[in-house]
């Protein structure tokens, strides 16, 4: 029997949907057993500090390894993105390392650990499927990328909706030279982003970005220019709080419409639209605006 299913119940499948994983035990997948591997290869952590004003802040903390990701920093980095599934306030997110490098990748001591390909494939369908939910978090991400982000840290930078790079910085996927290629899910994105050719020279060339070069290609958003102007991170929030302006309701289904028009098929990214725009049609925020007849001059 065919059902209709009511307009919360049809956003909570929706939800469920946009954060669905890549990989299930359908593939072979077994979340619980990669978990414990990964766990065999401590060191770093990730931190994240959520704000009242919706903005949160998540940092890749391995300094002595410039940022490194061991085997417990993959798993945290799980728990981190589940915890941000779960905030209701959430309105925007920036990704940074510690101590003014952005991510060198993974920690070479666990991939020599895990170097053989069935543990390398598990690894990879982990990391995959916690970055997907990364990008398809209900809040807008931005990597704020100092120093370098190189090899998995360059596709981590891939899983937020922008790149902004303090002056110096560098992203490279230097996988070529490692015998690699992403793993990630860096290319399927990078791709999308810059386009296969730029993809292509990125990662066949193993190229230093920097800065300039990022701007040129559509990989950064902006340079954080500005001594004296803050921190980098305050920068980043500034730059990002233009965004992210308003009640999180309706930030998180910009975000959602946005999102399903970059993934879905066009008549299906059309029909959730449709849905996401009844969550907040009459909503607060649409009722106090149209009581104040406000013109947008
Ligand atoms: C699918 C994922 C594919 C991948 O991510 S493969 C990994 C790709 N990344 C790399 O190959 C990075 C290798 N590291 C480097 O090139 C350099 O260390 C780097 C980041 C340019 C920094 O150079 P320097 O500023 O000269 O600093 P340094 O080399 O003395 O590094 C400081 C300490 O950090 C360590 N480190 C840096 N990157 C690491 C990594 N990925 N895994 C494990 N340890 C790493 C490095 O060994 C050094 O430690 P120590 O002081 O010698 O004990």
């Amino acid at each position: 029997m065919y059902h209709i299913a009511s307009s919360t119940h049809l956003i909570m499948l929706l939800q469920r949907q946009s954060r669905g994983c890549v990989y299930s035990s359908v593939h072979g997948f077994q979340q619980e057993e990669i978990r414990e591997k990964l766990q065999a290869f401590p060191g770093g952590s990730i931190e994240l500090l959520t704000q009242e004003s919706g903005l949160a802040v998540l940092t890749i903390n391995y300094p002595s390894r410039m940022n490194a990701f061991s085997g417990s920093m993959m798993v945290d980095l799980e728990e981190r993105v589940s915890q941000l599934e779960g905030w209701t306030d959430g309105k925007g997110l920036i990704v940074q390392g510690a101590s003014g490098t952005f991510c060198s990748g993974s920690d070479l001591n666990a991939v020599r650990a895990l170097s053989n390909p069935q543990d390398g494939m598990k690894m990879c369908m982990f990391m995959q499927n916690t970055l997907t939910r990364l990008l398809r978090l209900p809040m807008i991400s931005v990597a704020l990328v100092e120093g370098r982000a190189l090899g998995g840290g360059a596709e981590l930078t891939t899983a937020c909706d922008f790149r902004l790079m303090a002056p110096g910085s560098v992203i490279q996927f230097v996988h070529k030279h490692m015998g690699l290629v992403p793993g990630w899910g860096g290319a399927a994105r990078l791709v999308r982003i810059v386009g296969s050719q730029n993809a292509l020279k990125l990662l066949g060339g193993a190229v230093k970005v920097d800065p300039e070069l990022a701007l040129q290609i559509g990989l950064a958003e902006e340079v954080l220019q500005g001594e004296g102007t803050g921190t980098p991170l305050q920068r980043a929030e500034n730059w990002l709080s233009v965004y992210t302006k308003g009640p999180a309701p309706v930030i998180q289904a910009v975000k959602k419409v946005v999102l399903s028009g970059r993934e879905l098929p066009l008549s299906e990214a059309l029909r959730t639209e449709k849905d996401v725009f009844g969550t907040v049609w009459g909503g607060p925020a649409n009722m106090q605006a149209l009581a104040s007849k406000s013109k947008h001059r």
